[in-house]
């Protein structure tokens, strides 16, 4: 049995004058120790369903249909108590942002000893040595002096290493990451995927990472899966989406990858935005964009379909080449 496993998931809003659709029918599972990347560019509900996988809402969901199982536990037929446990006990979240998990008026140390004694049986002293280990774990050198600090004498890297301490240190099983490294200096973005990879080998803790970069979800996730205005619209092994996509719209976001030597201007960009959620169009949401689309695709919805074992893509027309 997968780990996670969304079935046919939905998410309806209520806007001033209708509901209106943000996630569409969004199926896909996660195994236990494997990283799943969710790529997209803004807007295409990958946040969302980020907050769905934690059984997180907005106020104004006005309607969830489908499954979302952890380990067969349907987390939309939880009670909001029995959905607080669900987080304390199996799935930790990492924003992009690490001050969102951070309080700034208490020490790193004290946060760390908190998160632990609501999870474990220990004694303070136990918790403050475990705290510590992890630190050093996330490769924080003197991690005494971090134990020690308050966020905001941190930088932000150093701040994320913390909250992914504070992750590990619960045993969480699954690991949901929205854009983990985006507020982070290059340099740091890949030392944090590094560490990332590092310690999702050594825990095998099952990881699902919500990026716009797909050469960042290429690096460290086993499988990707792509989404486009609030539906998936591809999924298969890295490899295989990397090397070989078959939508147009992974083509395009794979095209948009800086090159060595190419400065901005030389950059490629899909053309067109991504359709706002109340103006989704009717047959394929990417066919205003898509090179390919033909009259079908204007009118018919192409469901996501298996194109070879294991990969997965909604589009009629999937084996042709394009320019994107
Ligand atoms: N509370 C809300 N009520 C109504 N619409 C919302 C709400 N939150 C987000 N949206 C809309 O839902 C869509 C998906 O948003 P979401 O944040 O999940 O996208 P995303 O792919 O994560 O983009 P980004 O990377 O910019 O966060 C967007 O069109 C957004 O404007």
């Amino acid at each position: 049995m997968a780990l996670l496993e969304v079935k046919q998931h939905s998410l309806f809003f209520h806007g001033d004058e209708r509901t209106f659709n943000i996630l569409d029918r969004v199926s896909f599972h996660v195994e236990k120790g494997e990283i799943l990347g969710i790529v997209g560019e803004s807007g295409c509900g990958k946040s969302m369903l980020a907050g769905s996988i934690m059984g997180l809402y907005p106020a104004n969901v006005a309607r969830k249909e489908g499954s979302i199982l952890y380990e067969g536990k349907d987390l939309l037929a939880m009670s909001a108590k029995q959905r607080e446990r669900y987080r304390g006990e199996h799935v930790s979240m990492i924003f992009q942002n690490p001050n969102t998990s951070l309080n700034p008026v208490i020490t790193i140390g004290k946060q760390m000893i908190d998160i632990i004694s609501e999870h474990k049986r220990m004694s303070k002293k136990d918790a403050k040595n475990l705290a510590i280990k992890w630190l050093g774990e996330v490769g924080l050198a003197q991690a005494e002096d971090i134990f020690a600090s308050y966020p905001h004498q941190l930088s932000g890297g150093m701040k994320q290493r913390v909250v992914i301490a504070m992750a590990l240190s619960c045993d969480a099983e699954l690991i949901v990451a929205d854009e983990p490294t985006t507020a982070l200096d290059v340099t740091t973005q890949f030392q944090i995927l590094r560490l990332i990879k590092r310690l999702q080998k050594e825990y095998r803790v099952s990881i699902v990472i919500v990026t716009h970069n797909i050469g960042v979800a290429g690096y460290l996730c086993d499988r990707i899966m792509v989404m486009y205005a609030g539906q998936v619209i591809e999924v298969g092994p890295t490899e295989q989406i990397l090397r070989n996509p078959v939508h147009s719209y992974t083509k395009g976001l794979l095209k948009c990858l800086p090159g060595q030597g190419k400065n901005i201007d030389e950059l490629y960009t899909i053309p067109g935005t991504v359709p706002s959620p109340l103006d989704f169009p009717s047959g394929c949401r990417y066919s205003s964009r898509c090179q390919l689309a033909q009259p079908h695709c204007k009118e018919h919805a192409p469901q996501l379909e298996q194109l070879v074992v294991g990969i997965y893509t909604a589009c009629f027309y999937p084996e042709k080449e394009c320019e994107a």
